[in-house]
């Protein structure tokens, strides 16, 4: 088994309501890099790890993290809908490792997923019927949260599992840094939105329509200084980022909910799949971050970053990342 890790951030708003022209332009270099490292490593499985914003769990049932055998998109944003191209035997595979390892993993026998889990399909690989893929839900938005050690132990005992299968695994986190967008909020909602979070019922064309034009205006306002969102944050960012490229995982056990709410905003959770990926990776052997890229976009309501990681060989041939690789 070989492997190595991509982590990137997702918004809805790439290529609704952009930033200027340079931005952009450095973003989709970031991805380009990212994207050439995938084509590199060229994975024959994907290990997805990505939130979910209440297309597919809800209150009446909200796992912190589950893994899926079959799962299909919604569609929302403009992004892909259909099924994914879930390789059903290596999930089974590695839902059965991850709960040998002491890990309480749900499993979803069709799990709907939305941009979150589509968007990173899309970006690199061009598609969600492109690569074998094991979809793994990890909760960043549907508050109470776990303790992050808990992602991290999900991550390595994945990664171990992985170890057994003779595949060449890219382990992906989607979502995070610190951002705050108007995602639906269970505490003090009105009777009609607590029901359909707690419910699920799948919004009228209309409604999804209201809510899409919700986030738009909201990254319209972020970008004009007129919000009561909490900003973004590049320096809790970068600090995320340097302990992904350190290789300091065991840190995030000390990152308590509140901190991270705090620092980052209420969907700053999301980091947690960047987590899960670096764990899984690290479970593999001693990992080295191999670009990393970071921009705070509040067009996009996002503190924007792309890495990407790969086994180290402890050879004096590898170099750290220099300045303008990093991004900072
Ligand atoms: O309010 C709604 O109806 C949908 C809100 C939503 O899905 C927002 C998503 C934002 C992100 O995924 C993000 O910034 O990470
Ligand atoms: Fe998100």
């Amino acid at each position: 088994m070989t492997a190595a890790a991509v982590g990137l951030s997702h918004s809805p708003l790439i290529g609704k309501n952009d930033p200027d022209p340079q931005v952009v332009a450095a973003v989709d270099s970031a991805v380009d890099t990212a994207r050439a490292f995938v084509r590199a490593f060229d994975p024959d499985l994907v290990v997805l790890y990505a939130p979910d914003h209440y297309n597919g769990f809800f209150y009446k049932e909200m796992p912190p993290f589950c893994l899926a055998t079959e799962a299909h998109a919604v569609g929302d944003f403009g992004s892909s809908a259909g099924p994914l191209s879930v390789d059903t035997e290596a999930a089974r595979a590695l839902a059965r490792g991850v709960l040998d390892r002491g890990v309480d993993l749900s499993v979803s026998a069709r799990m709907t997923v939305d941009h979150g889990f589509v968007q990173p399909l899309e970006v690199l690989f061009g598609g969600i019927d492109q690569v074998p893929v094991v979809p793994v839900f990890v909760n960043g938005v549907a508050t109470p949260l776990g303790p992050v050690s808990r992602i991290r132990a999900l991550g390595t005992a994945l990664g171990q599992a992985a170890t057994e299968l003779d595949r060449r695994v890219l382990f992906l986190g989607s979502g995070g840094l610190s951002h705050d967008p108007p995602v639906p909020v269970l505490d003090g909602a009105p009777p009609r939105v607590a029901d359909a979070l707690i419910e699920g019922r799948p919004p009228t064309p209309e409604q999804r329509a209201r809510g899409e034009q919700r986030v738009i205006q909201a990254g319209r306002d972020y970008a004009a200084g007129s919000t009561t969102m909490i900003p973004l944050n590049p320096a809790w960012d970068n600090l995320v980022l340097d302990t992904f490229e350190q290789g300091r995982l065991a840190d995030v056990d000390g990152w308590t909910v509140e901190w991270m709410g705090a620092e980052g905003g209420g969907s700053a959770h999301e980091v947690r799949t960047w987590v899960a990926a670096f764990a899984s990776l690290a479970a593999t052997g001693p990992y080295r971050m191999t670009s990393r890229f970071y921009a705070p976009v509040p067009e996009w309501v996002a503190g924007f970053a792309v890495a990407t990681a790969e086994p180290s060989t402890g050879t004096a041939a590898e170099q750290p990342l220099r300045e303008g690789e990093s991004g900072r």
